[in-house]
């Protein structure tokens, strides 16, 4: 079983789906050569709209696979992955087109950076969701702090970050987080949500979307990715964080 799928869809729509839902969805490096593939087919000019999600209905993502990335104890051992995996996020966030996170399941860690690399986020009624990086004793790596403030207010984006807990649907929705919530078909959900914009011009989604991607450049987003996955680095090759991998891992 390939461990994503990319599917592209007559109107113009791009659906890139984390096919590993026996471990919720977790990153690994393949998922990242996936994503990759997913953003070089998304900027071809017949594609509207790119939407993320997840295989099966546990998990959106559940954020980086740590039975692969526990093995990684130095600053620098993580800096390369942690780096990697926030350019291609830098690549989502600054696609010129609609991106949409499809949260089928929940997000948690890494999973909510990945969904606030895109510009809306739409939840199944169930899910929960929750920046939990604080519990493992480290903090964003990936751009999603960045990325998070660029999406909800400071207040919002900080508390997020801070508490490091998981949040309802509706307490998303309140905080700005996810834009809609829906409780059928997920695809057809984001169709519902994408209908308006998908039946205009690409060209002028395109132009919108240049307008805020101007905004975030002059905001300075990508150096601050590049600061916040440094700093995550420093707090990776702490004992603090190597203890709570290991205690989730031996569970
Ligand atoms: C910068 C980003 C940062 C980084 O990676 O560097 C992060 O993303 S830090 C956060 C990393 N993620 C986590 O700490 C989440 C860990 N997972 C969970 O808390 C739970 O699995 C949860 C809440 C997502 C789902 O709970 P549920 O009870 O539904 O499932 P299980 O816990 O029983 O897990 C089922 C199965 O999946 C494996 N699994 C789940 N998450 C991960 C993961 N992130 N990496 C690797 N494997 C994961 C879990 O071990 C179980 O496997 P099994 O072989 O069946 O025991």
């Amino acid at each position: 079983m390939k461990p994503y799928m990319l599917e592209v869809h007559e109107d113009g729509l791009a659906v890139f789906t984390i096919n590993r839902p026996e471990k919720r969805n977790a990153i690994s490096y393949e998922i990242m050569d996936g994503l990759g593939e997913a953003l070089a087919a998304a900027e071809e000019d017949q594609i509207k709209a790119l939407v993320i999600t997840g295989a099966g209905d546990k998990a959106f993502c559940s954020g980086g696979d740590l039975s692969s990335f526990h093995q990684l104890k130095t600053e620098e051992e993580a800096f390369e992955m942690l780096n990697r995996m926030s350019e291609l996020l830098v690549r989502l966030f600054f696609l010129p087109k609609p991106t949409i996170a499809l949260l089928n399941g929940i997000a948690v860690g890494g999973g909510c950076e990945l969904a606030s690399a895109c510009d809306f986020r739409l939840a199944r009624k169930e899910v929960n969701a929750g920046f939990i990086q604080g519990t493992l004793a480290i903090t964003t790596g990936w751009g999603g702090g960045t990325f998070l403030s660029e999406r909800v207010t400071s207040s919002n984006a900080m508390k997020m970050l801070m508490e490091a807990c998981l949040y309802n649907s509706d307490e998303l929705k309140d905080m700005g987080f996810i834009q809609s919530v829906y409780t059928g078909d997920p695809i057809e959900s984001c169709r519902t949500f994408l209908n308006k914009m998908l039946v205009l011009e690409g060209d002028v989604l395109k132009s919108y979307k240049g307008m805020f991607i101007r905004k975030w450049k002059e905001a300075g987003v990508e150096e601050r990715v590049k600061q916040e996955v440094r700093n995550c680095a420093v707090l990776w090759q702490g004992e603090a964080h190597h203890k709570q991998v290991d205690k989730f891992l031996k569970k």
